[in-house]
């Protein structure tokens, strides 16, 4: 059987000198399965994300993606790892200003060899313009991040997030900033570039109405003992 894409087990993490913040005993996400997470404003999604892409240390417990346990790894290895297996759309994009929009798609090619060979015989260049216009920022491409609506940076981070197919891709609100018909356009392509390559999915949005799109749905408040110590 091959291991989850993601496996937490007792998992505990609190911000420095504060209480518990999450802790949560069970969370599995199959490969290739495509999960909804929500819950309300401060209940932990992004700290669950951000524990799951590595960009955060469990306190305790333990975190399994893709097989590697993210907690036997220093930071400077989470971050090389993070940076060949994950695509990490983050609320805020963390888009790099003095770039254009093609050199931050590019970056994660560049940055992680396993993301280069993944690509084979497209250029980053080629599959930089193939994803921007998927999401419609091919007129785009040479802009400086400034000049770009918010909207328009969310896709962005996703093109950055879907180059040379990582196994999993978080998605932190990636859709809060799109109009209706922009927002299914952007959940479709979203869905067929996970789907072509067998990633899988952890989109947390406030928006439950985009649940029914999603394989599994899961509200942090009855996974986290601590919001349910907190709303005691
Ligand atoms: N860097 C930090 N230092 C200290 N506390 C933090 C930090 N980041 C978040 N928190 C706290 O941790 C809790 C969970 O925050 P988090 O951002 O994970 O929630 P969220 O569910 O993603 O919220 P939102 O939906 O508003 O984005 C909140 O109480 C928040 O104040």
């Amino acid at each position: 059987m091959t291991e989850p894409a993601v496996a937490l087990h007792e998992v505990r993490f609190a911000y420095r000198g504060g209480t518990a913040v999450l802790d949560i005993p069970s969370l599995h996400v199959a490969r290739g399965e495509r999960l909804f997470l929500h819950g309300p404003s401060g209940s932990g999604k992004t700290t669950l994300l951000g524990l799951i892409a590595g960009v955060l240390s469990a306190t305790s417990g333990r975190v399994q993606v893709l097989g590697s346990d993210l907690g036997a790894m220093g930071s400077a290895e989470r971050d090389r790892f993070r940076a060949a297996h994950v695509g990490y759309v983050f609320q805020m994009f963390n888009l790099i200003p003095y770039l254009s929009v093609r050199e931050n798609i590019m970056l994660p090619a560049r940055l992680s060899k396993l993301r280069r060979a993944r690509l084979g015989d497209a250029e980053p260049n080629a599959e930089a313009t193939r994803l921007a216009a998927g999401l419609e920022i091919d007129t785009l491409l040479d802009a400086r991040i400034g000049e770009l609506s918010v909207g328009q940076q969310q896709r962005v981070a996703v093109a950055r997030a879907l180059i040379g197919a990582p196994e999993l891709i978080v998605c932190d609100e990636p859709t809060s900033a799109l109009d209706a018909d922009r927002r299914d356009r952007f959940l479709e392509l979203l869905f067929a570039s996970v789907a072509a390559v067998g990633s899988t999915l952890v989109f947390v949005s406030h928006d439950l109405a985009l649940a029914e799109r999603f394989g599994r749905t899961v509200a942090l408040g009855q996974l986290n003992r601590a919001s349910q110590v907190a709303a005691a």
